[in-house]
């Protein structure tokens, strides 16, 4: 796969110092039959602006992997670092945004944002909050949605307002955890290109499971594949070399793309084939 790799890629990558670190990480939970290994010895260096997803088999250990990212878990063995300094709990320098939207159901979609600013910056002006949630409402293409509470929106919509509740509080590190996993085929592509475009403007890290290939492919910089658990590990990562900003009708005409998928799907459900699927 090596044929793969981009040189310039590569090379962009060595030249700058490592932002984020996980180095020799496992994670082991006790459980009443003893033991259970999700993660065993994973390292992983991801540069500042980069953007990684994560793919591997349900249950392989991703969320507990970037579980430890956000603070929620702390490795078992190992550590993981930004800027060189220990994660030990979440903070606003790495926000997250699940499937399942995590909205307060009674807030409006301006209340929601609101309340993540106001948390992480109390002592902002009320005028500066304010302005704050309009922009990323803005940002979203929200403006119009505002007063309207969770359940008066649609998924996409739902999770338009979770990505600029969490990117309203600046996050050095974006974790997405399958966002668009309950989305139609539309509207998940429409946010796809939302969220590179997002991406592009604020270059913040992000970190980010799917299940969908093709998606990995239009998103990332770097792909992370995992082997299958109990103590899975970083099978392989393949560097992904279509040039940005990204087109996807330009990727889905360069031969490259189908070469990649293949070798994807090949890890999955060949190399890494699991049982139940
Ligand atoms: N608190 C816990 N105690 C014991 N086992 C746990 C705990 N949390 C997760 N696990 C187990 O760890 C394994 C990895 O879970 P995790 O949610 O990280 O996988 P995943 O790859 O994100 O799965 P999916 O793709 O289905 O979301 C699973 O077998 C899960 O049952």
């Amino acid at each position: 796969m090596q044929t793969l790799t981009t040189q310039t890629t590569r090379q962009a990558h060595s030249k700058q110092e490592p932002f984020l670190v996980i180095d020799n990480v496992s994670k082991v939970y006790p459980t009443p039959k003893g033991n259970y290994v999700v993660l065993d010895q994973v390292d992983l260096q991801v540069q500042e602006g980069e953007f990684v997803c994560v793919i591997g088999h349900s249950g392989c250990g991703k969320s507990t992997l970037l579980n430890m990212v956000s603070g929620f878990a702390t490795p078992t063995h190992g550590s993981v670092t930004l800027h060189g300094k220990r994660i030990t709990e979440p903070g606003p320098d790495r926000m997250v945004v699940f499937q399942g939207y995590a909205l307060l159901p009674w807030l409006t979609a301006y209340e929601n944002i609101y309340l993540a600013v106001d948390s992480v910056h109390p002592n902002k002006s009320e005028a500066e909050k304010k302005q704050i949630v309009r922009e990323h409402l803005a940002m979203v293409g929200l403006s119009e949605a505002a007063h309207k509470q969770p359940g008066q929106l649609s998924g996409g919509m739902r999770q338009r307002v979770s990505i600029a509740r969490a990117l309203a509080i600046r996050p050095e590190v974006l974790i997405l955890d399958e966002p668009f996993g309950a989305l139609d085929a539309i509207t998940k592509e429409e946010l796809q290109v939302e969220l590179l475009k997002i991406w592009n403007d604020h270059r913040c890290t992000v970190l980010m499971i799917t299940h969908d290939i093709d998606e990995a492919l239009f998103l990332a910089d770097r792909l992370v594949m995992m082997t299958n658990g109990p103590a899975a590990k970083i099978g392989e990562i393949l560097e992904i070399p279509f040039p940005r900003p990204r087109d996807r009708d330009r990727i889905m005409e360069d031969p490259e793309f189908y070469k990649m998928r293949n070798y994807i799907l090949d890890y999955l459900y060949n190399r890494f084939a699991h049982d139940d699927e």
